[in-house]
């Protein structure tokens, strides 16, 4: 028997900053200690105990006995029969719009010269090993193989390795296999969890080491790469991408079976996962309630989304002005605006993961073959972090070039200010050439 949560429509209005915070509380605690113990535990087990610790969690986690870890060559190349024809033309689209829209965000060199002799040059160089992490506990899902996979091809990175954690009879599904194959990637790792993201992080006797780890991921993979992030020196993470959001903000006129519709779509992905309404309409709010009720029932996993809209907000603003302040607070991975004239209100909303525009622009089009991106920043990290695009596979170094000439007339400033700093020796690398040549 489906349990279905109750689903309170709450006025925004009237109340207080504890109970403004409360409302727009993420389900799960941020600093939850026990789950940082048990991912460090695994990840420091990884780091000295390489194949045989992460077969054993593979083993304990994902129900998989493996030997070996590495996906065969054969089964990848094979991996394109094994697929339907409508699945293949499937990721075939999805790959053509997602590779259209990264290809276009290629970065350029700069060079300045910011005063006479003096050049200054910003490049930027594709990382040289990445690890991607595509996630499989509960979703298989080629679509994040695809959102990995094609910027770390466009930037052309020397080597590219994937990580999925296996079903419990050990396979990576095909079309899994078919989507990383398209990306141009041969090394194939059956092993998921934070003990795959230790793996990619320390390297074991298979998986050698990678500079950066991109990729969502459920609570464990998550702490995973914030674990490796600060105590692996060298290795990089793309940003924490933890578990889906969708906020929607609609007016009255806005559609209750759409807007539904969407919030299930991502509620379905986890337990954990959060959506919210924000809407000045009542009615609409109302409305949207019923159908959540109804349509939530005939869904596979209608177990897990009805789970998940136990942590659902449903609010209402006194306008549609209060809503885009409570989203610039909130900052969504995902946020749809179901509203007439939705796009006045985008030079407003700059702390969002992805936002979709219009009726007609279902937040599940992102997820899959609009164009953009799906790996977003979750758990309100959009203030802060972006979201992915090929810049994330580069790195960004600067280059400087100073003639005799350029040095003379620089001199007196980089003097004065290492004097300034008490950094005598600075002073000296400038002065020692001056004098040299005058
Ligand atoms: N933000 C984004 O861009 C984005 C994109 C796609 C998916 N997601 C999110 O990614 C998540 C995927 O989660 P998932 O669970 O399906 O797959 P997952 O691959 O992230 O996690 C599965 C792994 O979790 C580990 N695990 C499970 N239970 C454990 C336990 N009790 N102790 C230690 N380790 C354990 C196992 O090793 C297992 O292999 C969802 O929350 C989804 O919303 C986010
Ligand atoms: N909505 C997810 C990001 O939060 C991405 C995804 C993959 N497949 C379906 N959806
Ligand atoms: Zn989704």
């Amino acid at each position: 028997m489906l349990t279905i949560p109750s689903i309170a429509v709450q006025q925004w209005q009237g109340l207080g900053q504890s109970a403004q915070q409360q409302l727009l509380q993420r389900p799960l605690a941020e600093q939850d200690s026990a789950l940082k113990q048990q991912v460090q535990t695994i990840c420091e087990a990884v780091k000295t105990g390489g194949d045989k610790a992460l077969l054993g969690y593979t083993q304990s986690f994902d129900c998989a006995t493996l030997t070996e870890l590495a996906v065969a060559p054969e089964q990848i190349a094979s991996a394109e029969q094994a697929v339907s024809a409508d699945v293949r033309a499937a990721i075939d689209a999805a790959y053509a719009n997602i590779y259209a829209f990264h290809q276009r965000q290629q970065p350029r060199d700069i060079v300045v010269e910011t005063q006479q002799g003096v050049t200054c040059e910003q490049r930027f160089a594709a990382l040289d090993a990445v690890g991607l992490y595509v996630p499989g506990g509960s979703a298989v899902l080629p679509s994040t193989a695809l959102m990995l996979g094609i910027p770390a091809q466009l930037a052309g990175c020397r080597r590219v390795v994937l990580v999925s954690p296996p079903s419990a009879s050990g396979e990576l599904p095909a079309a899994l296999l078919y989507a990383a194959k398209r990306c141009g990637i041969s090394e194939i790792y059956r092993c998921g969890g934070a003990q795959a993201i230790a793996a990619l992080a320390y390297g074991t006797e298979s998986i050698a080491s990678v500079d950066k780890i991109f990729g969502p991921g459920n609570r464990y993979v998550t702490q995973a790469k914030q674990y490796i992030a600060n105590s692996v020196a060298g290795c990089s993470i793309d940003m924490p991408a933890g578990p889906s959001e969708l906020m929607v903000i609609a007016d009255s006129r806005a559609n209750p079976r759409y807007i539904a519709a969407d919030l299930l779509s991502q509620a379905e992905h986890g337990a954990d996962s959060q959506v919210l309404l924000l809407t000045p309409s009542l009615a609409l709010a109302d409305a949207v309630v019923s159908e959540l009720r109804q349509q939530v029932g005939s869904l596979s996993r209608a177990d897990i989304a009805a789970q998940a809209l136990a942590n659902s907000r449903i609010i209402l603003v006194n306008a549609i002005q209060q809503a885009i302040e409570i989203s610039q607070r909130y900052a969504p991975e995902h946020l749809s605006l179901q509203l007439e004239d939705a796009e006045q209100w985008l030079p407003q909303l700059t702390r969002a993961g992805s936002i979709f525009v219009g009726d007609y622009t279902p937040e599940s089009g992102g997820d899959y073959a609009t164009g953009t991106n799906h790996v977003l920043p979750t758990n309100g990290y959009a203030k802060s972090f972006s979201s992915l695009g090929l810049t994330d596979f580069y790195r960004r170094y600067t280059v400087q070039t100073v003639t005799a000439d350029g040095l003379r007339q620089l001199a007196p400033t980089i003097t004065t200010l290492a004097n300034l700093e008490g950094l005598d020796a600075h002073a000296r690398a400038v002065s020692i050439r001056v004098e040299e040549r005058s």
